[in-house]
């Protein structure tokens, strides 16, 4: 029996929404009984089709949101809120467009009480890890978007989470800048050996990240299967990663197994026959 305890651990976790539609109040289950672990250092995506509560997942993981029932552990530690062991990265940035680079890195820190002089020296040093050394003074407006987004990455980085939660983190971004930022992401989690948890619509890169993949069906939204990749880090070289059959075998079996689901969904089969 395996006894270590997980980086992170989601049991049971059901998430219901109540809304209120012309006057008629709806449950919407956004979740239905998710359970997965992530050790330490590895890398999960959760990929599936729209609404099967991707984002939910994440920030119940973020604490931004509280299940209905379940639990999420970090360490074995029980999540009742956001903490600092937790760093989330949006699909933009979000920086303050009034401060420089290094002032929004600095912000997290400043939020945690770090002292000036540590604070200046680490978003240095994580500006610099996400290739923004000579960009440190730029104010967001001056930067690309690819950049803003790396401003965003060294920023949860700083911090020194024990988990990153990334929504999208690329989705916004132009095709070439992705591929680069995937390139970085891969680089920086070497470095790192942080566990990373990520949303994203773009099956080449859960595939070419992750070491397993979350697959969620909608309606209620719950796992279907988690795929396992079984390619060695370090995968910079991310040609020979996108050429190998590893890659390829897995991507088309997610995304099979999303257009079933997807077709499913249109066609739902009828109540007697279910
Ligand atoms: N705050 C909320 N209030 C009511 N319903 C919500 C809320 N947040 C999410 N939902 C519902 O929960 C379900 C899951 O939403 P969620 O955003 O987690 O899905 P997703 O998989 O991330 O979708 P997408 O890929 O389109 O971003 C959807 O039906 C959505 O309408």
């Amino acid at each position: 029996m395996d006894t270590r305890v997980p980086k992170v651990r989601v049991s049971n976790i059901s998430k219901q929404f109540t809304v209120w539609v012309e006057d008629k109040e709806q449950v919407i289950r956004a979740l239905d009984n998710v359970s997965f672990s992530v050790n330490a250092g590895e890398i999960v995506a959760l990929a599936g089709t729209s609404g099967c509560g991707k984002t939910t997942m994440l920030r119940i993981l973020m604490g931004l949101e509280q299940a209905s029932s379940g639990t999420v552990e970090i360490d074995g530690n029980k999540v009742n809120g956001p903490g600092f062991d937790r760093g989330m990265i949006f699909q933009h940035a979000g920086l303050l467009p009034w401060r420089s680079a290094l002032e929004n890195v600095e912000y997290g820190l400043e939020v945690k009480k770090i002292p000036k002089q540590q604070r200046r020296e680490a978003a240095q040093h994580y500006l610099e890890l996400v290739g923004l050394k000579d960009f440190m003074h730029h104010r967001p407006n001056q930067l690309s978007g690819g950049m803003q987004q790396r401003v965003g990455i060294a920023r949860a980085l700083a911090i020194d989470p024990e988990v990153l939660l990334m929504d999208e983190p690329f989705g916004a971004l132009d095709a070439q800048t992705r591929e680069s930022m995937q390139e970085e992401l891969l680089r920086i989690q070497q470095q790192t050996t942080k566990t990373i948890l990520f949303v994203t619509h773009d099956l080449d890169e859960a595939v070419l990240l992750a070491d397993k993949v979350l697959v969620l069906f909608p309606g209620p939204g719950r796992i279907h299967e988690i795929v396992d990749i079984h390619i060695p880090h370090p995968r910079t070289d991310t040609i020979a990663v996108r050429g190998s059959e590893e890659f390829n075998q897995k991507r088309y079996h997610i995304w099979k197994t999303l257009k079933t689901a997807s077709t499913l969904q249109a066609n739902p089969i009828p109540a007697e026959v279910r």
